[in-house]
């Protein structure tokens, strides 16, 4: 039995192909209250999108399984609004299109034009994109881009909001200032987030608990890290604070001492990985 609103258990992950049998995930056990902000954090590899696109539904687990609100995961679906790095808005559709098609499609029966109309709005104002609704993404930068990839997956009232390293690709300005609003929608809405993250002070900053994944292959949980700092949190007064250093060199000390990264990158992932081992070493 499980305890939590969203939970994973026993779950194993094991990929066959051409260069054989990886084991890529063993036995995750994770329950994730109502409300709780979760991040995951492990090195590059360890298999972090893997659990996110087991509870997104968009893989299945080869053994173990997934449950959200009392009901197993066996598909994608929009009660679990998934946000990537790379923004996946379309293209050819304006900003207020972008999330109107997402809801046309949950609450086209449901909601009357206007009502859908006024929630497409008011999902944009959240994110303080209103002033660029008939803008084409080509149009607008990377964060807001991404601001509307939020706004088109908090449209969907999604049970679970899940976040593939969000902020992963944009400047540190930009992180900071979506990272807060991320925050201030968290505290207004209540969601239930699962993040990837690779940056550390992100990790600490947004999350209830913080979950910290042993390398690969076979990668499983190996600590998990509550963060018992009040909301709001405020990223300037906490680099003074104790329990937030305290967390955070809980979590480096993980990730750089028990869990250091010994073998060489793949060569086919080294750009990516030495990015992001470049944004965990700054923090
Ligand atoms: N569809 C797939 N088929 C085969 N192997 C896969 C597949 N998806 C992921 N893997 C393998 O699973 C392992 C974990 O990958 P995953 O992308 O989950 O790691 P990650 O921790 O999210 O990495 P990163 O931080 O670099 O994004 C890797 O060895 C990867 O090659």
């Amino acid at each position: 039995m499980s305890n939590g609103y969203l939970s994973l258990s026993q779950v194993d992950m094991t990929f066959t192909g051409a260069s054989g049998i990886n084991q890529v995930l063993r036995n995750i056990n994770l329950d994730v209250a109502r409300g709780e902000y979760i991040s995951l954090i492990g090195h590059s590899g360890c298999g972090k999108s893997t659990v996110l696109n087991i509870v997104a539904g968009l893989l299945r687990a080869s053994s173990g399984g997934v449950i959200v609100d009392n009901r197993e995961v066996d598909a994608p679906g929009p009660d679990r609004a998934v946000v990537f790095q790379n923004h996946s808005l379309l293209p050819w559709l304006t900003v207020y299109q972008n999330v109107e098609i997402a809801v046309e499609k949950i609450f086209g029966r449901t909601r009357t034009a206007a009502e859908r109309r006024e929630w497409v709005l008011h999902n944009l104002a959240m994110v303080n994109m209103t002033h660029a609704l008939d803008r084409l993404p080509s149009e607008i930068s990377g964060g807001m881009k991404q601001r509307v990839g939020i706004a088109r997956a908090l449209s969907m009232e999604p049970k679970v909001l899940l976040l593939d390293e969000p902020f992963g690709a944009l400047d540190a300005l930009t992180r900071a200032h979506l990272q807060d609003e991320v925050i201030r929608i968290q505290s207004e809405l209540g969601n239930t987030v699962l993040m990837i993250t690779h940056d550390v002070d992100e990790a600490v900053l947004m999350s209830d608990r913080v979950v910290m994944m042993t390398n690969g292959p076979s990668a499983t949980i190996g600590q998990i890290l509550p963060v018992p700092l009040e909301r709001p949190r405020n990223r300037i007064a906490l680099a003074e604070d104790k329990v937030y250093n305290h967390c955070r060199q809980e979590i480096l000390t993980f990730l750089y001492e028990k869990q250091r990264k010994v073998e060489t990158i793949h060569a086919g992932r080294s750009m990516k990985s030495l990015a992001k081992a470049d944004v965990a070493l700054r923090a």
